[in-house]
């Protein structure tokens, strides 16, 4: 069992995230017991250069060869300067990048090679999270919802609440927290909600050479195009009962709903696909949720939220507003799983990623290479 440099039975974990947006490293330290949170602590974020970014995105999709092996040489490099600044940290959870998700065919891929990390920072490494619930049967994600149950509880949740994440793609967690631990029975329901920001990135980077439709700047001056709406929502995805879960570029032919349309309108169009996707998304929740908690860099989004707050019945509000930090989530989520995987307690179950049983899922690499 993994001891804390301190010997108390609380660890100082260390996770890092490199999400589906492709725009950084977000890395945040999280003290826990594994299940209890006991406290939030510094972070940082690096942005790619738009050479690794280019380097990223020529992999994607991709299962072996030269081009995977060159994203793996920026996702170890940029991991191993980011983490290298943060003292005292007795276990790193490092999600890698998702290059490929196929989880009823050829299965997951996150690139970042937990070993290396454990060797060149001398602290253990816990990586590959994903591989063994989709070897399970499961879904490989999403994975967050352990860590959301423990936020409910930190936050002093009373009734059953939703984390709503917004990045590439969106995922959703409905959270009742008065039950006594995640795996239990009706505690939890996770699912991809659809397509978040990932086809308006790239909308904006192939018309207008922008990483994003900042502050929802381009959408706001524009109007839905109902008709590509619809054709969206007709997707067999929506009415899949969850779990279930997406990779990046599922629905990248969003893109082409849209081709006609002015930038304003398709960015409106594309904003307007994302609110959708979760709208129908709720109407799989077992009980309505008391409020949305909006984590991830769509929450930024004004034109995205307002369509949330009018799509929605219950608030939806910045995870702010309840004192947790939307631009670090994920990367708390995979501090808080590691120190599941290091004390041998499930992270995911048969209501967030579909798998038949309590998977503790994630590879632990240590210092020495033992
Ligand atoms: N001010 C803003 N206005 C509009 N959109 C924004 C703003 N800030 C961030 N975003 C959007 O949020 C994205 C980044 O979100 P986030 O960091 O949550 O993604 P991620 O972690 O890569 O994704 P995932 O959760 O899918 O793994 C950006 O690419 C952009 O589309
Ligand atoms: C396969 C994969 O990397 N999925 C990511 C992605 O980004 C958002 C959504 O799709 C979610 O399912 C997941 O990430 C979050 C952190 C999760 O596992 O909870």
């Amino acid at each position: 069992m993994l001891k804390a440099k301190s010997g108390k039975d609380t660890l100082r974990a260390l996770g890092a995230m490199s999400g589906t947006s492709l725009d950084g490293v977000d890395a945040a330290i999280v003290e826990t017991d594994g299940t209890v949170i006991t406290g939030f602590g510094a972070h940082a974020y690096r942005p790619y250069t738009g050479a690794e970014r280019q380097c990223l995105t020529a992999a994607l999709g991709q299962w072996f060869g030269p081009q995977v092996e060159a994203a793996t040489d920026v996702i170890d490099a940029v991991h191993q300067e980011v983490l290298s600044d943060f003292p005292d940290v007795d276990l790193i959870g490092f999600h890698g990048q998702t290059l490929a998700h196929d989880p009823r065919g050829r299965g997951t891929l996150q690139v970042g090679n937990g070993a290396v990390l454990a060797q060149a920072l001398g602290v253990p490494v816990v990586s590959d999270f994903r591989s063994s619930d989709v070897e399970l049967g499961g879904e490989g994600a999403p994975l967050a919802p352990f860590f959301h149950f423990a936020c409910a509880k930190w936050i002093g949740a009373q009734a059953p609440l939703c984390f709503l994440n917004l990045g590439g793609v969106g995922n959703i967690t409905w959270v009742d927290p008065r039950q006594p631990a995640p795996e239990a029975e009706g505690a939890l329901l996770a699912f991809d909600t659809g397509p978040a920001n990932a086809p308006l990135n790239d909308l904006m980077r192939e018309r207008l050479g922008l990483d994003c439709d900042f502050d929802g700047s381009i959408a706001m001056q524009g109007t839905v195009e109902t008709g590509a709406l619809e054709l969206f929502l007709a997707e067999a995805y929506f009415s899949k009962i969850p779990p279930k879960s997406l990779d990046r570029n599922d629905f990248s032919e969003m893109i082409e709903l849209v081709r006609e349309l002015s930038d304003a309108d398709a960015a409106a169009t594309l904003t307007a696909m994302c609110a959708t996707g979760v709208a129908a998304g709720m109407t799989h929740l077992p009980a309505p949720p008391e409020k949305v908690l909006v984590t991830g860099g769509g929450r930024k989004n004004p034109v995205l939220m307002e369509m949330l707050r009018v799509s929605l019945d219950c608030p939806v509000v910045p995870v702010e507003d309840v004192g947790l930090d939307g631009d670090m989530l994920e990367a708390q989520a995979f501090a808080y799983l590691a120190v599941r995987v290091a004390k041998g307690l499930p992270t995911s179950c048969p209501s967030t990623t579909g798998v038949g049983a309590l998977v503790g899922g994630g590879l632990l690499s240590q210092p020495d290479g033992k």
